[in-house]
């Protein structure tokens, strides 16, 4: 192995396009890879400081890497690593993902998800963040559900990879609330913040929503990613900000429903509706549906 790459402790996967962040050193790529593009500026393939040199296989997708990183390879979002979960009959809980671009309200609407359902179902949140445990600490402090009902899992790497490759942290993190706390009906598990091309393992969640806000402009449906195109729900959130940033709300409709087809995009702002009603309401009627398997196919019941 050369010195400058170090082992994986992931599963390798396939390949493609992708990017890297900041300025520095040229480094090689193996025979027989796929051509990829880097940004602009990155005529040499440079790298952040600090950042380890690193292939690619075929097939990987676009991301940025942070200044220390250690490298690693993504697989195609396009493909599962996991088998879909059934869920089970009825009686075991439903889980949802939420993922979502950084900052654009998921841990806003985990904690109004737990307002408006807490009085009614038996629920248990999940979060994941990089580094710390931000998103459960932000939940504690304001208290929409017992401590005992929020579990956080530091990924330590790029969020999507703990909530699609390597499911395990998550899975155990689900697995300890559910015996710990008995039945339960819903856990909502939260992504870190991340990019366009994030989602959740069928084998982690039953249903995704993916929360996109207009503050980026009116565009980010436009742009696509399997987190517009295929989530269960898309949730476009921060409308209030709409008009301080010139976003047409009724282009961001035209292109969701353009991406979408069939499924549902909703309309939010948490700042006018505390209550999150329409994502609410999506949840009731997701848990009022007879089970189904992860993946959408139907299921079965008992
Ligand atoms: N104006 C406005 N601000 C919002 C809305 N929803 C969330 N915010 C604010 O947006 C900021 C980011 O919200 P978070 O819920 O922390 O976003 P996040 O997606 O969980 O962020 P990461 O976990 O860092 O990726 C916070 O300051 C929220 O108060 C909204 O509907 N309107």
């Amino acid at each position: 192995m050369r010195p400058d790459r170090l082992p994986l402790d992931r599963p390798e996967h396939g390949t493609g396009t992708h990017r890297h962040a900041g300025a520095t050193a040229p480094h090689e790529h193996a025979g027989g890879e796929v051509p990829h593009q880097h940004a602009e500026r990155d005529a040499q393939l440079q790298h952040a400081e600090g950042e380890v040199s690193h292939e690619h296989a075929e097939g990987e997708v676009s991301h940025e890497h942070a200044e220390g990183e250690v490298p690693h390879r993504h697989p195609d979002p396009a493909v599962d690593p996991h088998q879909p979960v059934e869920r089970p009959g009825g009686a075991g809980p439903v889980r949802i993902g939420i993922g979502g671009p950084v900052g654009s309200g998921k841990t806003a609407l985990v904690a109004a998800l737990c307002r408006t359902l807490a009085a009614e179902l038996r629920l248990a949140v999940v979060t994941n963040d990089i580094y710390t445990t931000e998103d459960a600490d932000f939940l504690l402090r304001n208290g929409v559900l017992p401590a005992e009902r929020i579990r956080a899992v530091e990924t330590g790497c790029c969020p999507h990879t703990a909530i699609r490759d390597d499911i395990s942290a998550n899975l155990d993190a689900v697995e300890e609330l559910e015996l710990l706390l008995g039945p339960l009906d819903l856990i909502l598990v939260e992504s870190g913040g991340d990019n366009l091309t994030a989602t959740f393992s069928r084998g982690l969640v039953h249903r995704q929503i993916f929360v996109v806000d207009v503050a980026g402009g009116d565009k980010v449906p436009r742009k696509g990613g399997p987190g517009v195109t295929a989530a269960d729900l898309l949730v476009v959130n921060k409308t209030d900000l709409a008009p301080l940033v010139g976003a047409d709300l009724s282009v961001m409709a035209r292109d969701a429903a353009a991406r979408r087809g069939a499924l549902p995009t909703v309309f939010l702002s948490l700042v006018e509706d505390p209550a999150a009603t329409a994502v609410a309401d999506w949840v009731r009627g997701l848990l009022a549906a007879p089970a189904g398997r992860a993946d959408g196919r139907a299921g079965h019941r008992g």
